[in-house]
């Protein structure tokens, strides 16, 4: 018996639009655009006239739009990928304008501020997928975007107690072919995951690139001059973008705070440590952080 030759699926959505094409928006259109599997029409809208030029040069999509509306209106799946603070209300002003059953889904590195915010406006026949690619660089826009940035990184999918069930698994199946892993999760156990694993790590490379800064300003010395790889690894972090960061902390307000409080905990018993020479102490801690960055690399996320 000779195999037949399978037909070839047709892609999981008619059109997709991304609203907001810069670093997440661009690499989800160029993968899509690569894969095939996932729309048959790519939708790009940006607020940016610029980066609307720049979506078109670039071929990414099969239609760029300036009007959110008009972007939204024959969608089978909107994405949000615009900074935390504007993804309700971009969201609830193309909500009215959605069709009935297409999905409304969105990329913010926090969750429960933005559910709550965008709840009211939320259609019965529209089913909401918050979702977290946990990948990322220090750069914005939509030059920035590449086709395999989600490869093997995870994605959190946080949905509501009533999104239908099937729409949640058909934006697992989207991100399965964008290259990552998934992972369902409660939104606030999300938000205090995130609070330590990202944000705290780029409230520090911030405040340690500021603090440097100032002393150099103190010192009228060139202390940045002699930075080494170290500290370069920190203001790697610290490049990102003002607006996404500030949305992020602003959002992510008290499960951030709590982390940060644990954090001075221990750098304080770190610091006594210091002062009273507690060798046994300050290995066992030098050595929790190799024992973690090697897991890491095992299980290639570093
Ligand atoms: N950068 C990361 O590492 C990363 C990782 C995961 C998730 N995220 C989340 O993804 C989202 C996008 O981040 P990014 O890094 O791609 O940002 P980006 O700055 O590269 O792109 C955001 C785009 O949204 C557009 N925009 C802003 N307001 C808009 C509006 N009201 N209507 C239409 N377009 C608008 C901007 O012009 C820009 O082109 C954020 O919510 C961020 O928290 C970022
Ligand atoms: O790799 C980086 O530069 C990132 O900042 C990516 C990173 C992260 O902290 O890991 C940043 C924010 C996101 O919400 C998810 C990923």
């Amino acid at each position: 018996m000779t195999d037949q030759p399978t037909a070839p699926s047709p892609p999981m959505f008619g059109t997709l639009a991304v609203i907001g094409p810069g670093l997440i928006g661009s690499s989800i259109l160029r993968r899509a655009r690569r894969d095939g599997t996932i729309a048959a029409r790519l939708v790009a809208c940006d607020i940016d006239p610029a980066v609307r030029q720049r979506v078109a040069e670039l071929g990414i999509a099969d239609r760029v739009e300036a009007d959110p509306l008009r972007a939204a209106a024959d969608a089978d799946c909107v994405i949000l990928c615009v900074p935390v603070g504007a993804i309700a209300s971009v969201g609830a002003r193309i909500l009215p304008a959605m069709k009935p059953g297409a999905i409304l889904s969105e990329v913010g590195s926090t969750k429960q501020s933005i559910i709550a915010a965008i709840a009211p406006a939320l259609r019965p026949d529209i089913p909401f997928v918050p979702t977290h690619p946990m990948a990322g660089t220090e750069y914005s826009g939509p030059d920035a975007g590449f086709a395999t940035l989600f490869d093997d990184r995870w994605c959190l999918l946080t949905p509501l107690e009533d999104t239908d069930p099937a729409a949640t698994a058909r934006i697992e199946t989207m991100w399965h072919h964008l290259g990552a892993r998934t992972r369902v999760m409660d939104p606030a156990h999300h938000d205090r995951v995130c609070a330590i694993v990202s944000h705290l790590p780029h409230l520090l490379a911030f405040t340690i690139c500021g603090t440097a800064d100032d002393l150099a300003d103190e010192t009228r010395s060139e202390v940045l001059d002699f930075a080494a790889s170290g500290f370069r690894d920190f203001t790697r972090i610290a490049a990102s973008d003002p607006v996404m960061w500030r949305d992020i902390f602003l959002n992510n307000r008290e499960a951030l705070l709590e982390m940060l409080a644990r954090f001075m905990e221990d750098a304080q018993a770190m610091a006594r440590a210091i002062r009273w020479g507690d060798e046994d102490f300050i290995v066992d801690r030098i050595e929790r952080g190799r024992r973690i960055r090697r897991s890491l690399i095992e299980n290639r996320q570093a």
